[in-house]
């Protein structure tokens, strides 16, 4: 493919007013979108008792809320620790800038040395949103279900009766709105139009992972929808944002959308650090979830259910309220003198997907359309004509199998092809590194800070066999947990990771790749080249690279495993054993990660577990 004609594909953005009138529009609309993420808070007094409680409004918490309260004699309170969203959170590209800020809770793994984490000095950094509308604020916004394998396999290993793909699918569709008519042609029995939550295919990609789309079809890899009925292949990213190019959440479409339900109230800055029990036990001898405690304003308060408690804080704060509370592993509670009130193997099952990101530097800045320049004119072309640099965040996936996987419909590897610029302030860049390696890293960024013209390859191992545990730090509930997510520690990974770094390596330095983009020149920090031979073919640089700078793409779930089996904390039903009134509906029930983004499949969970909250309530 011509450069030149790639060219021609940019975009034609529209004239601009004056600057005077540009201000003001943009002055206006930030007013505007302020407004609305604030009316999300309530002005009524909290009361003494709800139907039912929810913890987090992240993905999941914000779904049940709107969906329990679509009946108008049913209360909700939803207790939410974090602040409500922004114009920043909004804003698609702005995607990996909100990590480490205030919206983030700021987590990290335990050391993962010697296996991985070298450039962070051992500790991953671990983003959750904190923040009303969760991590789906921090997230890349990408809508993938996975594969319908993962949803069947379930059923057969752990039990989840009801949970086959065929079942779970009505679930999928009930939220999705998908504005790509092509797509909708394709697989009409995958995809909804019907639904809230927009679903779109970027409109204005950058010319540079068309290249890459393109050049790869022409080479036989076919053109696929990630969320029909096969992955194999090919294609940009589907994801959660709305047609005036503003992210949408859960908490936008579900919450604020409601923000006049009188039967619906919403506490920001709310910290639950408490499941209330009743002090007897039924004949079963269960317990029953009562209510919670939480911190507001500096004062400890208490508030009760009449009907359920259900835990949405996600896969780290819901384990960790859990354990609090005296439910999980009996002899890791009682470390902390926690009295356990049921034993269950709360926190074990952690999962996650990690990648790599290779750097490259594009040749030609005409072919980037997207970017992270708050300047008056790309705020004004996003919120007025939603296109610019600021309105998208478009990536390219490719899903295929490696040498070790004989499930050939079921694939384990996936190259990501996305523009990713640099920031203008080494300090920033180099803060994200450990202490180790700290110099040599602003050594790498150096020549390239502040560039836009950055392409990031993103190697992922999608089926990963290491597993994880988290475990309390104390009986604080202001003491992080710990988590140790014992990344690369399974040699399946391990030569995954090899095999998907170097797959992408020698696909990037071929014609006409080469031509358009060219890896950083030097080596990462802390890694030796080969002395001879391609760098795709040197393993030992190559499993160096994995083991310095892999990290998460902040899909860690399974901490209360669903399922019927002995090690499962919550049922297919998602109560949790030996516990009345209590569920749990976030990312932490997932039995086994799906082979794609956690995000849909979390949206999947809060409808089909708001489906089975009114059945089981009568309501
Ligand atoms: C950087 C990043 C990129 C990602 N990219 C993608 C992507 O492109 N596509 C995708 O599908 N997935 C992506 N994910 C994952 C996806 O966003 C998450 O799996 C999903 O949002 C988790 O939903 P949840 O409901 O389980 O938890 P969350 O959305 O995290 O919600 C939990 C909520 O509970 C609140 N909370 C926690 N503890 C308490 C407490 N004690 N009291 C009160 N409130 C509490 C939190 O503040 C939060 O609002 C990404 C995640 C990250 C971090």
């Amino acid at each position: 493919m011509e450069l030149e004609a790639l060219s021609v594909r940019q975009p034609v953005l529209p004239s601009l007013p004056s600057l005077t009138v540009q201000l003001l529009t943009v002055s206006v609309i930030l007013l505007q979108r302020t407004i609305r993420h604030n009316s999300i808070n309530t002005k009524r007094q909290i009361a003494d008792q709800y139907d039912f409680l929810v913890v987090g409004s992240g993905t999941a918490g914000a779904i049940i809320a709107a969906r329990l309260t679509e009946n108008p004699d049913i209360t909700v309170l939803v207790l939410e620790a974090g602040q409500q969203q922004t114009v920043t959170t909004d804003t698609p590209s702005w995607a990996r800038q909100e990590v480490r800020t205030e919206v983030d809770w700021g987590y990290e793994t335990t050391s993962q040395l010697p296996y991985s984490g070298r450039a962070f000095d051992g500790h991953v950094g671990l983003p959750r949103g904190l923040v009303v509308g969760g991590s789906h604020n921090l997230n890349y916004l990408v809508y993938s279900r996975g594969n319908p394998k993962d949803f069947d396999s379930w059923v057969e290993e752990f039990g989840t009766t009801g949970w086959s793909y065929q079942e779970v699918l009505p679930y999928f569709l009930r939220s999705e709105n998908n504005t790509d008519p092509k797509i909708n042609a394709i697989n009409p029995a995958y995809h909804s139009t019907n639904g809230p939550v927009p679903v779109m295919t970027p409109k204005n990609p950058d010319p540079i992972i068309s290249i890459f789309k393109e050049e790869l079809m022409k080479r036989g890899i076919p053109e696929v929808d990630q969320n029909g009925p096969t992955q194999l292949g090919i294609n940009y990213f589907q994801q959660t944002i709305y047609e005036n190019a503003t992210r949408a959440t859960t908490a936008s479409v579900f919450l604020e959308a409601n923000d006049k339900k009188p039967n619906l109230q919403i506490l920001t800055r709310a910290f639950v650090t408490r499941i209330l029990f009743s002090e007897t036990r039924d004949s079963d001898d269960r317990i029953t979830a009562i209510g919670l405690e939480f911190e507001h304003n500096n004062q400890t308060r208490r508030v009760y259910a009449k009907r359920e408690v259900i835990l949405s804080a996600g896969s780290i704060n819901t384990p960790q309220l859990l354990m609090l509370s005296g439910v999980g592993p009996a002899e890791h509670l009682s470390e902390f003198g926690i009295e356990t009130l049921v034993n269950l193997p709360v926190g074990y099952n952690l999962k996650d997907h990690i990648f790599v990101q290779l750097d490259y530097e594009i040749f030609n800045e005409s072919l980037i359309t997207s970017g992270i320049d708050w300047t008056l004119e790309n705020m004004y072309y996003n919120f007025v004509d939603f296109v610019g640099p600021l309105s998208q965040f478009p990536i390219v996936y490719m899903y295929f199998n490696s040498r070790m996987n004989n499930e050939t419909d079921w694939p384990d590897l996936q190259i990501d092809f996305t523009v990713s610029p640099l920031v203008n302030d080494l300090e920033q860049i180099a803060s994200r590194y450990g202490s180790v390696y700290r110099d040599q890293w602003r050594d790498y960024y150096r020549p390239h800070v502040g560039q836009r013209n950055r392409l990031g390859i993103l190697c992922f191992h999608y089926r990963p066999h290491s597993t994880g545990r988290l475990y309390l730090n104390s009986s604080n509930p202001h003491d992080f947990p710990l988590m140790d997510t014992r990344y690369l520690t399974d040699q399946y990974d391990v030569d995954s990771m090899i095999e998907v770094i170097s797959t992408a390596l020698e696909l990037a330095s071929m014609p006409p790749f080469d031509q358009y983009v060219r890896l950083y020149r030097q080596p990462i920090p802390g890694c030796q080249l080969c002395p001879n031979g391609p760098i795709w073919k040197c393993r030992s640089y190559l499993e160096c690279y994995a083991r310095t700078v892999t990290t998460t793409v902040g899909h860690q779930v399974g901490t209360c495993k669903m399922g019927n089996t002995n090690d499962s904390v919550v049922d297919p039903r998602l109560r949790v054993r030996g516990v009345n009134r209590l569920r749990v509906i976030d990312g932490s029930i997932f039995p086994h990660i799906t082979n794609g983004n956690t995000n849909a499949p979390i949206m999947m969970f809060a409808e089909y577990g708001s489906d089975m909250i009114r059945q089981d309530n009568g309501i």
